[in-house]
């Protein structure tokens, strides 16, 4: 039993943590709900944006409109316009901006910090023609000597949701579990439950790859297809995810946690999902490039789905729907067609492509 988990008045444990300044990189609509967590917490929150009138808002009005249009932000959330300012003195850096923003930042961290650092990311996407995982790509651009440990936070969780203090669980995964059990430490709260991980693998992929599923789900709602379509979509998408990330070094168990089934029945079924209110609008016949612009959030998916389709070649894992979306999004493929292409495909066993993953890897050596 760790040391400083103590029950509290509900009887509930939590931890009696050490208050600590932390700086939260990227004030969008996911920075600022783990802000918000950070405050409630009673850490000192320095969260950097890039837009000087952002910071403005915050700093004045304690609102961030945009990305959470309800919310007054606690006053332990202080925003920054100079990176070097927020990163002074901090141990631990959240890192929350899309993942194709991620190397530009890091290079900006890079360029003014001086110290050793924690990242604990919380960014869900796979880079297309690299194939990494933002772990991977975080390792790259950082120097060995500014890095003391990297950690990935996911989950089942939006932002609108969090930022309401609604019960919200996550998990948090490291190589290094006491990096992993620090940042549980900084997040956990009666609101929001944070669990550990060992497998950083599964929890990158099982978090990426929903998004995928969603962006389909959304696309069958979008043409009236209704429950059974979607419930379908989310089984098999489930299965070729936990095909590719097991093939990739996963542990298969992650994908029936909170990071892969928990992640992909709330992003394939709530209204926050951008990923299926975009994949909806194409269904309703709306283009990619209208769909995007009228967003005005990041949707990882469309990355994703590039990168996957590309992973599942690399590692020759049979992913179906993976596949007909990329043939929507970047082949001109028309959404009701794409469906009729997953339905009339050859008969199969349903567990039989897992089973012969799984007999791969445990008889490995
Ligand atoms: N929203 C959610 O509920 C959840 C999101 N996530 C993940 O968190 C990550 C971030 O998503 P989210 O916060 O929702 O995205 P948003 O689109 O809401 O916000 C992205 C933020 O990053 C900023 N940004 C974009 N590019 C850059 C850049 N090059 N340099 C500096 N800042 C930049 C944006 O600034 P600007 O305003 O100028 O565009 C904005 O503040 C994604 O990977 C997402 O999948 C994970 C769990 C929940
Ligand atoms: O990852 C999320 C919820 O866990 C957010 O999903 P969207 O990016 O689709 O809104």
């Amino acid at each position: 039993m760790r040391e400083k988990e103590n029950k509290d008045k509900a009887g509930v444990l939590f931890m009696q943590n050490k208050k600590a300044a932390i700086a939260v990189v990227g004030a969008g609509s996911w920075g600022t709900a783990l802000a918000i967590v950070l405050a409630d917490n009673a850490h000192e929150v320095r969260l950097w944006s890039h837009k000087e009138d952002q910071v403005k808002e915050i700093n004045g009005f304690h609102t961030n409109k945009k990305y959470l249009p309800e919310i007054a932000l606690p006053e332990l959330i202080v925003a920054y316009a100079s990176l070097s300012d927020a990163l002074a003195g901090v141990d631990t850096v959240i890192l929350a901006v899309p993942t194709k923003a991620i190397r530009e930042v890091l290079g900006k961290i890079r360029a003014v910090q001086a110290d050793s650092i924690t990242i604990a990311h919380v960014s869900k996407g796979i880079e297309p023609d690299t194939l990494l995982r933002i772990t991977e790509m975080i390792k790259e651009e950082m120097p060995k000597e500014l890095l003391k440990d990297i950690v990935v936070l996911s989950g089942p969780s939006h932002a609108e949701e969090v930022s309401l203090r609604h019960p919200t669980t996550v998990t948090v995964a490291s190589e290094n579990m006491e990096a992993a059990e620090k940042i549980q430490d900084l997040f956990i709260n009666h609101n929001f439950r944070v669990y550990t991980n060992s497998d950083v693998i599964g929890v990158e992929i099982g978090g990426a790859l929903k998004n995928i599923i969603a962006l389909a789900a959304g696309i069958t709602d979008g043409l009236g297809y209704g429950d059974n379509a979607k419930a379908a979509l989310m089984t098999r998408g489930l299965a070729e995810i936990a095909r590719l990330g097991t093939k990739m070094g996963a542990n298969p168990l992650t994908f029936s946690g909170l990071t892969g089934i928990g992640d992909l029945i709330v992003t394939c079924t709530s209204v926050h999902s951008r990923n299926w209110r975009a994949g909806n609008l194409l269904g309703k016949g709306q283009t990619l490039d209208e769909v995007l612009d009228n967003m005005g959030m990041v949707v990882e998916g469309v990355r994703t789905t590039k990168a996957a389709y590309q992973l599942a070649k690399k590692y020759d894992v049979n992913m179906p729907i993976t596949t007909v979306l990329y043939n929507v999004l970047f082949n001109g493929k028309n959404a009701k067609d794409a469906v009729d292409v997953l339905m009339a495909r050859g008969k199969t066993h349903e567990m039989e492509d897992l089973v012969n993953v799984l007999d791969e890897k445990y008889t490995e050596g």
